[in-house]
């Protein structure tokens, strides 16, 4: 399973950020598309790299395949798997743009501004299942996308393309984010006060501690029950000033989903685990990640690589 969140800090800058959950690492690393580079898209969807980007992928064919990126301008996007839901269309439709699965966090970062300037080109945009080579198919995928201002979800099913406005900024998986959305109201009760004391009969009850008014909050792994906590613990999370207590705010909020060794098998029998855990922050266009294995917060900031450069930076 997978999990994105967007905040922002007293200053309103945004920060951003996911568990990529899975058995296995698909050899991830930081990647920079300056905007010099010149983007390789079947449809053209892409004509320009107007925004430098910078996020966590792979390349592949000498193009970026983004899993979570951000721009210089403050705008992130993030998929996360969505099997079950998503229904790409099979070809190119005549007077859409047509964006390839593969492509579209880079489409997004690489053309746009703001979340606005996204939901108003979603209304022309088909999503395509056209895979970069044979090693790679489609992945099928929902995508949060946030801002300064707020965040979107896009969800492209049998019912065409859908987008959803976030405003709880976070997203898990299946299944899809209206009835994520919906199945919030079955946890209204909590809370992050101590309840009572309280009287019941002669009987008075007092709570053990803090967190007395968390009880029924789900602690599994499973998407409806990550989307609750990782909403509950966004939400009340207090808002932060500096930098450094913006990414412990994204690390601690992303931990409070983060999957361990073990505990929850996929269906091809292997246990997933929270591989890494990524985000930005547009305050400092900086790249922040840990990896399962090595637990320290390292970062890649845009301001130390040529970010009008021609060529892919491999971090
Ligand atoms: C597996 C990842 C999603 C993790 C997730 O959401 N897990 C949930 C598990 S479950 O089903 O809900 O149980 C997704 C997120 C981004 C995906 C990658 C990106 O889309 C970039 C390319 C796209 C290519 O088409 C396929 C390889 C790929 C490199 C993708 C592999 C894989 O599907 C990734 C890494």
């Amino acid at each position: 399973m997978c999990t994105g969140i967007r905040f922002v800090d007293n200053d309103g800058n945004m920060y951003f950020g996911r568990n990529l959950d899975w058995s296995c690492s698909y050899g991830e690393q930081v990647v920079i598309t300056p905007t010099g580079y010149t983007p390789v898209s079947p449809f053209n969807a892409i004509t320009e790299i107007k925004h430098a980007v910078f996020g966590m992928g792979i390349v592949q064919q000498h193009v970026p395949l983004y899993f979570d990126c951000a721009n210089d301008a403050g705008l992130a996007v993030a998929g996360l798997n969505f099997p079950g839901y998503a229904q790409y269309a099979p070809n190119a439709i005549d007077g859409k743009t047509n964006v390839a699965a593969y492509e579209f966090p880079l489409w997004v970062t690489a053309s746009f501004r703001t979340v606005d300037e996204v939901e108003a080109a979603l209304a022309h945009v088909a999503i395509v299942d056209e895979p970069i080579n044979e090693k790679y198919p489609s992945s099928l995928l929902h995508w949060i996308i946030g801002d300064a201002k707020r965040s979107i979800v896009v969800e492209y099913t049998a019912d065409g393309m859908q987008v959803f406005h976030d405003e709880f900024d976070v997203l898990t998986n299946q299944p899809g984010f209206a009835w994520h959305a919906e199945n919030l109201r079955n946890y209204i009760n909590v809370t992050p006060g101590v309840p009572g004391p309280l009287s019941w009969g002669a009987g008075e009850l007092t709570a053990y501690g803090s967190g007395g008014g968390m009880r029924g909050l789900p602690g599994d792994y499973y998407s409806p029950s990550r989307f609750v906590r990782v909403a509950y613990l966004n939400a009340h999370y207090p808002r932060k000033d500096t930098e450094e207590e913006n990414v412990s705010r994204l690390f601690h909020t992303l931990g409070g989903v983060s999957m361990v060794d073990g505990a929850a098998r996929m269906t091809n029998g292997e246990f997933e685990l929270t591989i890494y855990t990524g985000g930005v922050s547009c305050r400092t266009n900086t790249y922040y990640y840990s990896t399962y294995d090595d637990p320290a917060i390292r970062s890649v900031s845009l301001s130390d690589y040529d970010a009008q450069g021609c060529d892919l930076v491999i971090v």
